[in-house]
């Protein structure tokens, strides 16, 4: 996959639209529990179990964990976007209060998936994006200079007159489009920025890059909590904490440059050269015992001597992650998270600290505007979409239009059209009867 990132203008520049300190959002949750409910009489199942932690302005929070190990549950409880058909109970606070739903302009949310619409440019999607969402009062200039400034940010500088792409349209890669949909939500400087997985689908130095982005925006002032799966050493260094999940349990939650010392002291230290965010996903990944159980069957032993923590010595998943769970509770780690919380609440102690976001969007004329003109330029640049729906209704309106040919004007036209439909019905019949015959 090749990705341009714009070296000229590194991610460390610009904070001119930080958000000012009675917009930073300091976002705490308490033993925090996710069930689902069962269907048709079946119990229902724990996929987030106790959650404890905190994310302040300037720092950038890592959830990590094995796949389903409930990262984008913990993600989705904070954003407040849980599905129906699940149940939270603990608390999450947002400069101390309780969050029932964020004002728009607090929170963005980059989702797993991207959405996009493949016939706008990264420009224009960018463009229509900002038409959307920076208040109506800024200038075509200042607006211009923000789209600008986030193109470049996401290293999209180069390709920003290129397609997004679709089934019919050849577009970007998939890491750029990963980069587009996070330029899409980093364009209004949100207080709180949430991301699930961002640098799934970038080579290395891309997630590096995107990384530090983030890491640039928490430096501004925003608080930043993000999933990520398996990131390099370099990558993993720019988070500040890190949130350890494993089947919904936290095994960590605290400074990313500690957790090797509780590893260490919890009888799994990190063994030297080896990337420690790899380390601890392997410790806690059931996934393992799989690949343990099918080397083992193909007799394949000598792996173990490259990778001692694989085979044989390896010891079952769910033995050690109850393990580490427990000692994370009762380590000083998890003190310090409490008091650290405690700490957080008490400067908003009677103060109303939850924010609203600016609500500071383009007005409806102007929204009305833009999404015509986007729609437009949609359905005319989509052949599915448009051109095949011209020639269907085309091809439509000839069979009945010609129906219709040359009847007149008189009475009795009725009744040759009636007779058209009944001739045409009478040959329907006819087959029909010969197909059952
Ligand atoms: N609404 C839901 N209904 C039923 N099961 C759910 C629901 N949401 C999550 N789960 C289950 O909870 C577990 C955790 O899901 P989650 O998506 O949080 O994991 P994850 O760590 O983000 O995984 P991945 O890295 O693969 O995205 C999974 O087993 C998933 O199937």
């Amino acid at each position: 996959m090749e990705v341009s990132l714009d070296v000229s203008s590194p991610p460390d520049g610009v904070c001119e639209r930080a958000p000012p300190s009675s917009l930073r959002a300091h976002v705490v949750w308490t033993d925090l529990c996710v069930n689902v409910q069962g269907k048709g009489g079946k119990p229902s199942r724990s996929i987030l179990v106790g959650a404890t932690g905190y994310v302040e302005p300037g720092s950038i929070l890592a959830i990590m964990g094995p796949s389903g190990s409930g990262k984008s549950t913990l993600l989705d409880a904070l954003a407040g976007r849980l599905a129906p058909n699940t149940v939270q109970t603990g608390d999450i606070l947002l400069n101390g209060q309780s969050k029932t739903s964020l004002s728009y302009g607090v929170a963005a949310y980059v989702t797993q998936e991207d959405v996009l619409i493949g016939t706008l440019t990264v420009f224009e999607s960018i463009m229509y994006s900002a038409s959307l969402r920076l208040p109506g009062n800024i200038t075509k200039t200042e607006k211009r200079a923000i789209v600008d400034r986030t193109i470049r940010e996401m290293g999209l500088w180069d390709s920003q007159n290129s397609y997004v792409g679709n089934f019919f349209l050849r577009g970007l890669s998939g890491g750029e489009k990963r980069r587009l949909s996070i330029a899409l939500q980093i364009l209004t400087r949100p207080p709180l920025l949430l991301l699930d997985e961002p640098t799934s689908g970038l080579d290395s130095a891309a997630a590096y890059f995107v990384v530090s982005t983030l890491k640039n925006l928490a430096k501004e002032g925003c608080t930043v909590v993000s999933s990520i799966h398996q990131p390099s050493s370099e990558v993993f260094a720019l988070f500040d904490n890190l949130t350890l999940l494993s089947n919904g349990h936290t095994i960590y939650f605290g400074e990313t440059a500690n957790a090797s010392e509780f590893f260490a002291a919890s009888n799994h230290p990190c063994p030297p050269l080896r990337n420690p965010s790899d380390h601890y996903l392997q410790i806690i990944n059931a996934d393992f015992d799989q690949v343990k159980h099918a080397l083992k069957n193909l007799r394949v032993d000598d792996v173990e001597s490259t990778d001692p923590l694989l085979l044989k010595t390896r010891k079952n998943t769910e033995e050690v992650v109850k393990t580490l769970s427990a000692a994370y509770q009762k380590s000083d780690y998890s003190i310090a998270t409490r008091s650290k919380i405690t700490h957080i609440l008490s400067q908003f102690n009677g103060k109303a600290g939850l924010i609203g976001g600016s609500g500071s969007h383009a007005n409806f004329i102007q929204q009305c505007v833009t999404l015509t003109q986007r729609s437009f330029v949609n359905m005319t640049r989509d052949p599915g979409y448009y051109w095949l729906r011209v020639a269907m209704y085309t091809m439509v309106g000839l069979c009945l239009g010609t129906i219709f040919w040359k009847v007149g004007f008189k009475y009795s036209s009725i009744l040759v059209i009636e007779n058209t439909f009944l001739h045409y019905l009478r040959i329907l019949q006819l087959k029909l009867n010969g197909a059952d015959h």
